[in-house]
Parts: structure tokens; sequence; C-alpha cells
């Protein structure tokens, strides 16, 4: 299947002016972290950050190993659109969590060879999310993968990881993702830089 639209994510949002940078662009996702991270807001905080952003920009709330109680508790304030699982979260845990919550489901996977991908061929999810692994961070780092692992994967994924403006364009041509999903490559001294985020949706539309 060829994807004839990458959709774009632009994740960890933190500030109002975010807020202003991407209603400017429209991507069709942002995300809200709620894990451990220099991006971490609180719940208050993306609730009035929601509250600003386009109503056409779809909300993903960033989750790593967190109670599914807790992602319920801001699935029902209204927050999010979809729910992005970013740890070690199994099939068990996903079937759990979607017996009580009708949003999507996005699970990440920390790639490093082929057999990171058998685990989750039978999860239960709307999209898959392949990012690079690391054990020092559970995510953002801003490094890419080998692309060539994930070539021949047919579900419809993400691609993240250390994408930015100039290896966006040759991500989307190797891989063919359903979207992209963007945070170190649009940032400048750790905050979220207009001008990048202006850029690389610039970038992958003229593509599209
Ligand atoms: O962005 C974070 O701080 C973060 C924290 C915990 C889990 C996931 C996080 N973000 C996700 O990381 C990837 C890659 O980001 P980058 O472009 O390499 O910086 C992306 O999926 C974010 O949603």
């Amino acid at each position: 299947m060829i994807c004839l639209v990458t959709k774009i994510k632009i994740c960890g949002l933190t500030r109002e002016c975010d807020i202003e940078a991407v209603n400017e662009v429209r991507p069709d996702y942002v995300g809200f972290v709620f894990a451990e991270s220099k991006r971490k807001i609180t719940p208050q905080k993306a609730y009035s950050l929601k509250n600003l952003l386009d109503k056409e920009i779809q909300t993903v709330g960033v989750f790593v190993d967190e109670s599914i109680h807790y992602i319920l508790d801001i699935c029902s304030k209204g927050i999010i659109d979809l729910i992005q699982l970013h740890g070690k979260e199994n099939k068990t845990y996903i079937e759990q969590l979607r017996a009580k919550s009708l949003k999507p489901v996005i699970k990440a996977v920390r790639v490093r060879s082929q057999s990171d991908l058998k685990a989750v061929e039978t999860m239960d999810c709307k999209y898959l999310l392949f990012d690079t692994y690391s054990d020092k961070s559970p995510g953002g780092t801003g490094e890419t993968f080998d692309w060539t692992i994930i070539e021949g994967v047919k579900a419809p994924f993400f691609l993240a990881g250390g994408l930015n403006c100039t290896n966006v364009l040759q991500a989307i041509k190797t891989v063919d993702p359903f979207g992209v999903d963007i945070s170190s490559g649009v940032e400048s001294a750790g905050f979220k830089d207009k001008a990048k985020i202006r850029e690389i949706v610039s970038l992958i539309r003229k593509r599209d």
C-alpha cells in the first residue's frame, strides 16, 4: 500500500507559543508528553493548551508504562484524541486499556532488529510507531535508526526517531510511513522552534 499523503505529528508541545506555531501550519496531530521527560506537562497544562489548539488538529497523549487508571482519567477530561504507549506495554495491557477506552491506540516499538517487530505483530492497536532504541531515554532521543529494518512492514505506522528537515523526505521515500512523528528535530536550545516546524511541514506537504 502506498500512503499518498503522509500524516504529520509534532510531538512534545509545552508552551502557548508552540500552539501558535502549529495552528499556523496545521499538522495532523500534536503530542503532549505525560511521561518523565524534559517535555512532560501536567494534565492541567495540556487542557489549557488543547483549548488554544485549532480544532482540526488531533491531540495524542504520550505515556510510558503508565497506570491504565491515569490514562483513562486524562481521556475523560477531553484532553486527548489518541493514546500513544511508548514503554513496555504488552498485548494484555493494551487489551485491558481498549476494553475501557475507545480512543485509538498508537503502540511505539523501539527498533534494534527484525525481532523487535515480531513482538508487536499481534497487538490490537490502530497504528504502530517505530522509534530508535535507547536504554537511556524512553523517547525523544533525536537519533535515527536503520530504516531498512522496517521496510517490509504492511500495517500502517508512524516513523519517529531523529527526523528533521534534512532527512525526513529520504525517510518517507525509504519506508512510506502512514505518518511521521517529529520532536527534537524541530527544536532549538531545547524548545520548539516555529521556523523549523514551518519548514518541515512545508517540505512534507510540497512532496505530497
Ligand atoms: O518526546 C519526549 O520527550 C518523549 C518522552 C517519552 C516518550 C516518548 C517521547 N517522545 C517520542 O519520541 C519519539 C522520537 O522523538 P525525536 O524526534 O527523536 O525527538 C517520538 O515518537 C515522540 O513522540
